[in-house]
């Protein structure tokens, strides 16, 4: 069974767009565990556009599924999850201004720096995860690191599916039987939706858990909206 861990970054979106509580966060990650989800994802940026660090800091004494924390691993983002001490910390190469995650590390060329970064959290009995493109090369190098698992950054997949999920699916599958063969193990985000999980699911063999967030978020508020605009009808009546 493949674990779904919700990234609640865009429910810290909307609460900053009016600058309250609303939706509140905390409540928000207690909710989502409640309705089943096995995990929370965060992915804490240098301008806390989204969620805050002090985000990070509440959630981690609330959540009690796997608490996942995302982000380069800047000195700021390193002393934050050595105090916060999340289940698994997930690191992606994203340049500051980046407006969401666009690549994955290259493993060949940073595996030494990723290497000693790792060390340091699984000291602390942090798992790692790194994000790495769908490339069974990335994959192969952060067996060098030592990580627990990898990420496949699934952006590319989600770009062809529409089209042709086989096509779409085929260097992940390539990049999974790699980290299989390694003993890596699998996790796999971005852009991943209603639609196009379950393939993905299925064909990737031994995919312990996918985070997702901004479809899913999407999704909820649609799915959402007829029962809510029905209730406010009524009360109106
Ligand atoms: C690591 C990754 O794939 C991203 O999806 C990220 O966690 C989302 O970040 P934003 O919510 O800032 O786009
Ligand atoms: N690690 C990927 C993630 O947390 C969610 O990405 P997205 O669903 O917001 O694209």
């Amino acid at each position: 069974m493949t674990r779904l861990s919700v990234n609640i970054n865009k429910i810290a979106t909307l609460r900053n767009a009016r600058g309250g509580n609303m939706p509140n966060v905390l409540q928000s990650a207690i909710d989502i565990e409640g309705f089943g989800a096995q995990g929370i994802t965060v992915h804490p940026r240098p301008d806390e556009r989204h969620i805050r660090y002090d985000d990070v800091r509440a959630l981690s004494k609330s959540v009690t599924t796997e608490f996942n924390v995302e982000g380069n691993p800047t000195a700021k983002f390193i002393d934050l999850v050595l105090e916060t001490k999340p289940d698994q910390v997930t690191l992606v190469p994203d340049a500051e201004d980046a407006i969401t995650s666009n690549a994955g590390w290259d493993t060949r060329k940073h595996h030494q720096y990723l290497k000693e970064i790792i060390q340091v959290f699984q000291k602390e009995n942090i798992r790692t995860s790194i994000f790495v493109d769908s490339n069974p090369e990335m994959v192969k190098y952060a067996k060098n690191t030592n990580t627990d698992r990898v990420e496949l950054y699934t952006e590319a997949y989600a770009k062809k599916y529409k089209n042709n999920k086989k096509d779409a699916i085929k260097d992940f599958l390539k990049a999974a039987q790699m980290a299989n063969t390694l003993n890596i193990e699998l996790n796999a985000g971005h852009d991943l939706n209603l639609e196009n999980i379950e393939y993905f699911a299925q064909k990737i063999p031994n995919l312990k858990e996918v985070s997702i967030g901004h479809a899913l978020i999407c999704e909820a508020l649609y799915h959402g909206l007829e029962h809510v605009i029905q209730s406010y009808i009524k009360k109106l009546q």
